[in-house]
């Protein structure tokens, strides 16, 4: 494969005590792609999320994002050098309006300085106002402009999954990584979910890698598939290799069988 690879994951392991939660993770993500990691519960995939995005610092190996080396950073550093992710159990901040969620966002990439803010000088007024116009523009793109002004909190379940991808895109990422985008939702919201993700990737020119159970999802618009299990990779390769990998489906057994694995 090329080496143009915007992310690489050598050799990745993390230690909790006694328990290898990953080991020997290797993984080679290439600009534009979209792709999947999936394996069953307990597998290591979160943990991997949470290694490359400095919520946790690998025992070993490197992560290395557009040249440079990640690990070890704290997440805003990871953040702002342009790979942001969303979470398995949503993380709004509930209490606040929808469209204040994603100016929190917008604000770690917004151009006006913290001097310019407290002063209140003119620039902090033209940072503000376009980083309105530019949140609004998320939300339309999320369809969820019509609830701007309602508190995060009381938006219907569906709708604060995309909220956080919205969230997670504000903060302008080279790289997504979406932690079970499509948990909770129901078929349709699922359908309109793959058409969003596979959109988004187009016009903000992104990466996007994301962990989800539903195998319908994963199969449908990821190009390549990483299956992890107990911790170590298994697989790698296209949904239809994947999905005839013995081993694979050996992993698989015992767990509630996915739909269209
Ligand atoms: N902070 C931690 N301390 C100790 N053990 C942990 C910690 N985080 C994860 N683990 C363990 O690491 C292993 C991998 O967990 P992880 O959450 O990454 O799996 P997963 O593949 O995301 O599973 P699921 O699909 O159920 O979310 C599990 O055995 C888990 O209990």
């Amino acid at each position: 494969m090329s080496n143009n690879h915007i992310l690489k994951v050598d050799n990745v392991g993390i230690r909790f005590g006694g328990l290898k939660a990953v080991s020997g993770f290797n993984m080679e993500l290439h600009q534009g792609e979209l792709v999947g990691l999936i394996g069953p519960n307990g597998a290591g995939k979160t943990t991997s999320f949470n290694m490359l995005t400095g919520v946790y610092t690998p025992s070993e190996g490197e992560i290395i994002f557009e040249g440079k080396k990640v690990n070890g950073l704290p997440p805003f550093k990871v953040t702002r050098l342009g790979i942001s992710r969303t979470f398995q159990n949503i993380r709004l901040f509930s209490e606040m309006s929808v469209l204040d969620n994603v100016k929190v966002a917008y604000h770690s990439q917004a151009k006006h300085t913290m001097i310019s803010s407290i002063l209140r000088l003119p620039s902090h007024f033209i940072g503000e106002k376009e980083m309105e116009e530019k949140s609004i523009e998320f939300l339309k793109i999320f369809n969820l402009d019509g609830d701007m002004h309602e508190k995060a909190k009381n938006l219907p379940y569906g709708k604060q999954r995309r909220l956080e991808i919205a969230r997670a895109l504000a903060a302008g990422p080279k790289l997504l990584l979406l932690d079970e985008p499509a948990a909770g939702m129901n078929p349709k919201e699922t359908a309109e979910l793959m058409s969003l993700i596979a959109f988004i990737r187009e016009k903000f020119d992104l990466t996007i890698l994301l962990i989800e159970h539903d195998m319908n999802l994963v199969m449908g618009i990821c190009e390549r598939i990483y299956v992890l299990d107990h911790g170590q990779l298994i697989a790698e390769g296209t949904p239809e290799e994947i999905r005839n990998n013995p081993k694979v489906i050996e992993a698989y057994l015992g767990e509630e069988v996915p739909a269209h694995a």
